[in-house]
C-alpha cells in the first residue's frame, strides 16, 4: 500500500497551519470547519459568492496559495462575514461569526502578524 508521503511545510506554511489552528479552537461546535452545503443551508451557494471555511484554508496552505499571512486573514474575515450575510442575527450561526470574527482579529493583529512575520525571515 502506497504510504502517503508527507511534504515538509515551509516556515510560512508553518505559521499559516499555527494560526488556523489557534482560530479553531474559537469554533468549538465546527460551525466554520468544513464548506457549508445548499443542503444545510438553502440557497447558500446563490447568495454567498465567496464561500470560505477552515478545511478550504488548510487546503489551501498545503496547495502554498498563501503568500503571506494577511491572505489568510482576508480568508478568515469572509467566511465570518459570508456567515452574518447569509444568516440572520438571531440565529447561532450568525451569533457564532460574531464571536469568532473578534477573537480571530486578536489573533490575527497587526502586531501578532507582524512578531510572526520577522519570526518567519
Ligand atoms: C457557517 C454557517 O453559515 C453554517 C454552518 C452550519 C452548520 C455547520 C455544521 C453543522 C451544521 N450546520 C450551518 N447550518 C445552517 C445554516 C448555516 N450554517
Amino acid at each position: 500500500i502506497a504510504k502517503m508521503e508527507e511534504k515538509a511545510q515551509t516556515p510560512l506554511q508553518e505559521a499559516l497551519t499555527q494560526l488556523i489552528r489557534q482560530l479553531q479552537r474559537k469554533d468549538p461546535n465546527a460551525f466554520f470547519a468544513f464548506p457549508v452545503t445548499d443542503f444545510i443551508a438553502p440557497g447558500y451557494s446563490l447568495i454567498i459568492k465567496r464561500p470560505m471555511d477552515f478545511s478550504t484554508m488548510k487546503d489551501k496552505v498545503k496547495k502554498e496559495y498563501y503568500q503571506s499571512l494577511e491572505e489568510l486573514k482576508v480568508d478568515f474575515k469572509i467566511m465570518c462575514e459570508n456567515a452574518m450575510i447569509y444568516n440572520k442575527p438571531e440565529t447561532i450561526y450568525y451569533k457564532a461569526a460574531k464571536k469568532l470574527l473578534h477573537s480571530g482579529m486578536k489573533i490575527l493583529s497587526p502586531e501578532r502578524l507582524q512578531s510572526l512575520k520577522q519570526s518567519i525571515e
